[in-house]
């Protein structure tokens, strides 16, 4: 293995690719000439969420929304028009910068006409507005550069409804309405910790720190267009930011140590930054060292600033799983349930660690009272994921209790809402091992693989059961 450069290294490099996205930005929204000032066009704003952004460094989470249009319904159209020329002309529309439930986008890039009107709107207008509304991010507007932007097409008859929860890669979110007046029904943004879905009518903006964990709500009919462009600051190279995506990445590549020191300087930098707290928590946590992931945990949860029910309870749920008595890890998870009733995540939370005291305590763990935990988890569960988690969660309880048949078909409940993890075809594998299916547990082992395949522990299970039905070299055939 090469030796990882050092943080003082990357914080250069930091600087340098921060330069060069800015001096990118430029080149493809250069300052007009003509920029309309925003005072022409007299928008009121409103909160949809408020909280943080009062000091220097916290991530303010709020939501912001314009009251009126801050563009015309034909600029909106001349937008969608040019994507959507582009998108026939050969390119289509790209799917694949999300990886489930994808909305279609076309990137910027493609789309010459709308650059030159969007470096208009955005020096003159744009920029004013996002510095009013988030004074501690963009102290001056002539620092606004757009680092990325997508026209982002909902289309209900292609299965393309919604984007998953997610934050973006950048400093400030532009999010602009190019349709609405009955396209479509549901849709907007959803800010996980806003009172309300933010829906803009045709023309108007919607903004956020890219901080703030967001999702595109699903349309339930028709076709919604939205503008999005992701913003950075010339004045602001952002080495917290930085540092927590590089430690997350290095989180995920299992360069555990690494993600640690990354992490930690993500925190010496900003240390409001409670993602890299969270994600400190759970690269302890993998570690092996529950106390100091708890420590980290409790930070996350110490900066609980107005900074959402969610983050909080990810904490929560987070210190429940690290908490070595089942009963305490309950107690915590109640909390999280106790902090925000309508959070499908801390449902799950709960009943999880509920059937985990009731097997510590009873040495069972599916009980009335858990498989009723499990079902309430169910009925929040917004998402698929949420969905697929709950029901993958009853079924390990289920099969804890020895009720393979009920395990199997929880498993596989799980797989119908989202068919992309590989632990639950593992666990839907050993199911039918267990039921004496072997050629069915061999294909879905075989899934599993598929999915994830450095997952050591779901290999050996599967090469067992394969040197079990006499075919050992099952999965060897399979790379
Ligand atoms: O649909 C929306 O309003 C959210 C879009 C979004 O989050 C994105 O494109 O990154
Ligand atoms: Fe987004």
């Amino acid at each position: 293995a090469t030796t990882p450069p050092s943080l003082g290294a990357r914080r250069a490099a930091h600087v340098q690719a921060h330069a060069k996205q800015c001096q990118d930005a430029l080149a493809l929204y250069p300052p007009t000439e003509s920029a309309r000032a925003l005072g022409t066009t007299r928008v009121t704003t409103r909160a949809i969420a408020t909280g943080g952004g009062g000091g220097d460094r916290g991530v303010p989470v709020g939501v912001l929304s314009t009251n009126e249009p801050v563009f015309s319904r034909d600029a909106c159209e001349a937008v969608i028009a040019e994507a959507e020329a582009e998108a026939a002309a050969g390119g289509g529309w790209s799917t694949t910068r999300h990886s489930r439930h994808p909305a279609a986008d076309v990137s910027l890039e493609r789309l010459p006409r709308t650059r030159a009107w969007l470096s208009t709107e955005l020096h003159g207008c744009l920029a004013p507005l996002l510095s009013t509304w988030f004074p501690a991010l963009l102290p001056e507007p002539s620092a606004l550069r757009v680092l990325d932007g997508f026209v982002v097409r909902y289309l209900w008859e292609a299965g393309q409804i919604e984007l998953p929860t997610h934050r973006d890669g950048s400093l400030l979110t532009i999010n602009i309405a190019l349709n609405g007046d009955g396209a479509f029904d549901g849709g907007g943004t959803l800010v996980e910790h806003a009172a309300e879905r933010a829906v803009a009518q045709t023309g108007g903006v919607i903004a956020h720190a890219s901080a703030a964990r967001h999702a595109g709500a699903p349309i339930r009919r028709g076709v919604r267009y939205i503008l999005v462009a992701f913003c950075i600051s010339a004045a602001n190279v952002e080495h917290g930011r930085r540092f927590l995506e590089e430690g997350v990445a290095l989180a995920a590549a299992g360069r555990l140590g690494e993600a640690e020191a990354t992490l930690r300087a993500a925190i010496g930098d900003d240390p409001s930054l409670q993602a890299a707290h969270f994600n400190l928590g759970h690269v302890l946590r993998a570690k092996g060292q529950p106390s100091r992931a708890r420590a980290s945990y409790e930070a996350a949860l110490s900066l609980d600033g107005g900074l959402g029910a969610s983050r909080y309870q990810e904490a929560i749920i987070g210190l429940a799983s690290v908490l070595p008595r089942a009963a305490a890890a309950l107690a915590v998870a109640q909390r999280a349930v106790a902090a925000d009733g309508a959070s499908a995540e801390a449902r799950i939370a709960l009943a999880v660690h509920l059937s985990a005291a009731q097997r510590e305590r009873v040495g069972a763990a599916a009980g009335a009272e858990v498989l009723a935990a499990f079902d309430a988890a169910d009925e929040l569960a917004r998402t698929d994921e949420q969905r697929a988690d709950s029901r993958h969660q009853r079924a390990r309880a289920l099969f804890a209790d020895n009720l393979v048949a009920e395990s199997l078909s929880q498993f596989e409940l799980s797989l119908s809402a989202d068919a992309s993890v590989a632990q639950v075809h593992a666990g839907r594998a050993v199911c039918l091992f267990e039921l004496g299916r072997t050629d069915e547990s061999l294909a879905a082992f075989a899934k599993a693989l598929g999915l994830a395949p450095a997952d050591g522990e779901i290999r050996a299970q599967g090469e067992a059961v394969a040197a079990y039905a006499g075919k050992p070299a099952f999965f060897r055939s399979r790379q």
